[in-house]
Formats: C-alpha cells, structure tokens, sequence
C-alpha cells in the first residue's frame, strides 16, 4: 500500500488547537488524516489513539457504538498532556464500508450481535489493514507509542509493523443503554479489555 503526504493545516477545536495532516491512499483514492498537537519527532513516546471511521458515531450522533465519545475523549487526553496524536483511518464499519455497517445493523436489530451479522453478510469479524499506518508514523517522525485503546489486537498490529508501543492505555467512555450489548460483544468475542462493566475510566 503507497500512502502519500498531502498537506498538513491548523485546526482549532474545543479542546485546543491542533495539526491536521493529509494522506492518501494511492491505490484506493483513500483520505486519511492525522490530528496532532506539540512536537512528536523527538524520543518520548507519544500518546496516541488509531480511530477507525464511524460516522454514525463520530458523527451523526448515534448511541450504538462507543465511537464518537472515545474520539472526543482522545482530544481531550491529548490536549491535557499538550502532545500526542489521533490518526482517523478511513475504516469504516470495521473495514467494511458504510453501508454494508447499515446491512450489519439490520440484521443486529433482528437479533444478531455484531460479529455475527458481518459474518451474515459474507465478512470477517473484523476487515481492519492496519499497515497503512506505518509511512504516516514515519513521516510524522514518531518513534514509540503509549496507546490509548482497549483493543489488543491494534497495540499488535503496531508490533508487527514494527512500531514500539511503549504502554497501552485503556480508553473506555460512551457506555450507555443501547450499545451495553454492542460493548459486551466486544469484550466476549473480539477481545477487548474493559476495566469495569460500568466502562468509565480508571485513572
Ligand atoms: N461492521 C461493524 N462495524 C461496526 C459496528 N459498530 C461499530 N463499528 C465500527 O467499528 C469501528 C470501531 O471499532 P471498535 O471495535 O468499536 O473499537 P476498536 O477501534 O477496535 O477498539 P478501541 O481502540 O478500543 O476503540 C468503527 O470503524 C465503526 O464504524 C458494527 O456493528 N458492525
Ligand atoms: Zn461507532
């Protein structure tokens, strides 16, 4: 996979303001951008969050996934410290595009969980390509990682591409009554590591 800088430009947020930096996916025409505050280039790791696209969550509002408060909570992290990055991959639906996640959450309000509804509809639980991110770390000079993220799977995905992730920090926020199912599912079947039932943070 080529990626390609684009162009980096300010952007200001309720949290604070930050650097916003553009690639592309050659093969695929694929937008990704890196949102980065203070300097990453030198030997502390830096704080970092991997956000896959939810635009029901990060977006729209929606209440059946965790997204959107984890996205805002990574700003909020990275913004205490002064330094540390969120890279929003274009990875919608966990790899499987917007409106197959739209087939997916039918079939969830028939009664399926969300690993039983991608795999309904002919997809692997999770279609993440995690590689992409190795010439954006790159570019960005970032030499290890403290990872915010509850899921294993990524602080390995790092690993194999060999990116040194120095510590992963548990992300939880954005538990609420329709997606206490949706987050069980992710603690039973995919892995991820939840502190509590409750999901509010420890720290
Ligand atoms: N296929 C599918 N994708 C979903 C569903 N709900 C959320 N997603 C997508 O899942 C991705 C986020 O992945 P999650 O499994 O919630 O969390 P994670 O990124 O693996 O782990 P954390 O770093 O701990 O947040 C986003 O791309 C969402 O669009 C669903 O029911 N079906
Ligand atoms: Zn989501």
């Amino acid at each position: 996979m080529t990626i390609r800088y684009v162009e980096s430009s300010k952007l200001p947020t309720s949290w604070g303001m930050f650097e916003m930096h553009g690639f592309e996916e050659v093969e695929t025409g694929k937008e990704h951008v890196v949102l980065s505050m203070g300097d990453l280039d030198t030997d502390a790791p830096v704080l970092a969050r991997i956000h896959s696209e939810c635009l029901t969550g990060d977006a729209l509002f929606s209440l059946r996934c965790d997204c959107g408060a984890q996205l805002q909570h990574a700003l909020h992290r990275i913004a205490t410290e002064g330094r540390g990055a969120v890279f929003y991959l274009r990875q919608e639906g966990r790899g499987i595009g917007l409106l197959n996640k739209i087939r997916a959450y039918k079939l969830q309000d028939c009664g399926a969980d969300t690993v039983e509804a991608n795999e309904r509809l002919g997809f692997g639980a999770d279609m993440r390509d995690y590689s992409i991110l190795k010439p954006m770390i790159d570019h960005l000079g970032i030499k290890s990682i403290r990872l915010m993220t509850n899921n294993p799977r990524k602080v390995k995905a790092l690993q194999d591409l060999g990116v040194e992730v120095t510590e992963r920090l548990p992300h939880q926020s954005g538990r609420n009554p329709h997606n206490t199912n949706y987050l069980s599912t992710k603690k039973g079947k995919l892995g991820h590591l939840f502190d509590d039932e409750d999901g509010s943070e420890r720290s």
